[in-house]
């Protein structure tokens, strides 16, 4: 076994850097699979690397082989293990790295009141129909993504492809509608698809009433690119879900806000 390299700790100008991105790196790492299953996963694997190390210093041969087969096909099992982890880990550089998603360039360059203008009409019918419903005490979910991933979204949804309206909302949700079952995917300006069966958290530490609307809404911002609103059937709270968090019972001013932003 080849003695540690701690030349990495000398303090020049790229190895400060290199240290504070893997910081960073580890950082976004932990946050991704904060409260999942992953990180009890992630905890029994640095276990077992770090076993590894121990037996090989100490020289116990058949240990350390057994667990050296283990560590060299790491990787492999790391990107089966954390899929769902690793996917969300790419959309997130890949997101950060978008100019497009840099808003404050974006409005610069293409004009601000006129942005702001449009956004608003395309947000209106959503919280007018997310009102009636809070009201009404009708369940919903409705999901938001940029890129609308069809092999994600195809299996368990219907085709819908319409115009976004308050009304075609407020029906696909209206409890004797044979699609109110499940969520919306509004994507690329349209309602894509309804009734879609999305994967649910596996997180532990959510609010005991959490059902899997709730479950559904914050799962799929883990796996996508993708933000929901979720209203309660029971309470009729608004929840907003992004990146795997959730902020419950928010106010349409916040809900506006937050559209504003992500939509
Ligand atoms: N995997 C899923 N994907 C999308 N929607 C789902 C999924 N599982 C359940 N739902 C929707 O959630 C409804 C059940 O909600 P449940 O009562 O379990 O959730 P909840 O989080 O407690 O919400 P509520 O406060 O509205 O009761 C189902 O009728 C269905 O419409």
């Amino acid at each position: 076994m080849q003695p540690l390299d701690f030349s990495f700790l000398k303090p020049t100008i790229p190895n400060i850097l290199d240290v504070l991105l893997v910081a960073f790196i580890l950082y976004q790492l932990y946050n991704l699979i904060r409260g999942t299953i992953a990180a009890n996963i992630f905890i029994g694997f640095i276990a077992i690397c770090l076993l590894y190390k121990i037996v090989d210093l100490l020289h116990m041969q058949l240990l350390s082989a057994i667990l050296g087969k283990f560590a060299s096909v790491g990787i492999i099992a790391i990107v089966i293990v954390f899929q769902q982890e690793v996917r969300r880990f790419l959309l997130l550089v890949g997101k950060n790295a978008s100019l497009q998603r840099n808003k404050a360039w974006w409005k610069y360059f293409f004009g601000k009141a006129e942005a702001e203008k449009n956004n608003y009409a395309r947000i209106k019918p959503i919280i007018d129909a997310c009102k009636v419903m809070k009201q009404t005490r009708t369940g919903a979910l409705i999901v938001f993504t940029k890129y609308y991933d069809e092999q994600f979204y195809q299996n368990s949804c219907e085709v819908v492809d319409a115009k976004i309206s308050k009304r075609l909302l407020e029906s696909i949700f209206q409890k004797n509608s044979p699609l109110h079952d499940g969520a919306v995917v509004i994507s690329e300006n349209k309602i894509k698809s309804a009734s879609c069966i999305l994967p649910v958290t596996e997180k532990s530490d959510l609010p005991a009433q959490f059902g899997l609307r709730h479950r559904a809404g914050i799962g799929v911002t883990e796996a996508n690119d993708a933000t929901a609103i979720i209203v309660s059937e029971e309470t009729g709270e608004i929840s907003y879900a992004k990146q795997g968090r959730i902020k419950m019972n928010i106010s349409f001013a916040e809900l506006e806000k937050l559209l504003n932003k992500d939509f």
